[in-house]
């Protein structure tokens, strides 16, 4: 099979044949209904931009994202890609929290094989750093980093009612009487993964036979790689809650990537009014988002040609995208 291709293009016709041996990445977000999250991806579009990120971003958007939004996104250098919602088995959606149901529709993103590794990154993430190197990490493992169990939205987990972290596991230790101690649990905001069609199936058949629980597909894929995760450092998806509930894990100007998913957060409608929301930390993170969202330079159709995705005819009539050659 011809390898896929996605990957920077310095010069001409060398350069096409270098990208031609290169393995295809991207990265891809997760996209629903008609609402503001749009506003997040084109911050990501934007952000991935500023760090000179060599791989393009796909966006897997359900059916119900309008036509008007796919255009925002596609002149923002997007790949819009439409998937087919994944529900969880009949019948069964109360136990996952509603806000988080339609999320099980990311399991279709193991479907996009012309792609050999991706980056999973959330429409509430923006990186400040570039992150590409996370693709070179060894393939077989499911990469990405651990949660915290301190915030409300925990409140029906046993873990929370004890007060038990794993990011600061000696604080309150795990109490054997609840069973075993639980594995490592990450945060499904982002991570590194690789598309493949036996375990899409494998992935879907499973869904099938498990019942929903609280946090959706973020519990469902915790247990479905539970033996191939490895913790990535919290540089690469800084929960927000990290910042008071764990402030000696965290070394903010190291920082890479943020995750606003703290409840206030979202900085394309953050107002400062929620818990937590008027630390000054807080404030220049938001701002630190809406600077490369209000930065026009950094709009697809301004920004400089050696940083823009360019579809190439490759032999057999595949199109794949590649970044343009340089000027020089
Ligand atoms: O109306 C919506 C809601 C969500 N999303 C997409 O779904 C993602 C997940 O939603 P949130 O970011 O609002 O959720 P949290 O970060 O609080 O949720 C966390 O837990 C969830 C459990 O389902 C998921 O695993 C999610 O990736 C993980 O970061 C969004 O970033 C966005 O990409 C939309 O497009 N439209
Ligand atoms: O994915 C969820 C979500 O991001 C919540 O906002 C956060 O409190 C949880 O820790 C996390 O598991
Ligand atoms: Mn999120």
């Amino acid at each position: 099979m011809t390898p896929n291709v996605v990957g920077r293009v310095n010069k001409g016709a060398t350069g096409l044949a270098k990208a031609a041996s290169l393995p295809s990445r991207a990265y891809v977000t997760f996209l629903a209904g008609n609402g503001d999250y749009v506003k997040g991806v084109v911050g990501l579009a934007k952000g991935l931009r500023k760090v000179k990120s060599a791989y393009p971003l796909v966006v897997a958007v359900l059916p119900d994202v309008p036509d008007e939004h796919r255009h925002i996104l596609i002149n923002q250098g997007c790949i819009v890609r439409e998937i087919e919602p994944v529900y969880p088995p009949e019948n069964q959606t109360q136990f996952a929290m509603a806000y988080y149901v339609i999320n099980y529709s990311k399991l279709r993103i193991w479907e996009f094989v012309e792609y050999s590794k991706m980056i999973y990154l959330d429409g509430d993430i923006q990186v400040f750093e570039n992150v590409d190197h996370l693709f070179d990490l060894p393939d077989a493992y499911f990469y990405a980093v651990m949660d915290c169990f301190c915030e409300k939205s925990w409140s029906n987990s046993p873990q929370y009612n004890i007060g038990y972290c794993q990011q600061s596991p000696d604080k309150v230790q795990w109490a054997e009487e609840l069973g075993p101690k639980p594995s490592l649990y990450f945060n499904a905001g982002m991570f590194v993964f690789m598309p493949s069609l036996p375990t899409y199936d494998d992935l879907l058949k499973t869904l099938k036979v498990t019942p929903p629980t609280s946090f959706a597909e973020q519990d469902f894929l915790n247990m479905f790689f539970r033996d191939i995760y490895k913790p990535i450092p919290n540089i690469y998806n800084l929960v927000l809650a990290m910042l008071w509930r764990h402030p000696e894990n965290v070394e903010l100007d190291k920082v890479n990537v943020v995750h606003y998913c703290a409840a206030g957060s979202k900085p394309w409608r953050y107002t400062g009014e929620e818990e937590n929301m008027d630390r000054e930390d807080i404030k220049r993170l938001v701002k630190k988002w809406r600077d490369i969202y209000n930065d026009e330079s950094l709009d697809y159709k301004n920004a400089s040609v050696t940083n823009k995705f360019m579809p190439v005819l490759l032999e057999g009539g595949v199109v794949r995208y590649v970044t343009a050659p340089s000027a020089a």
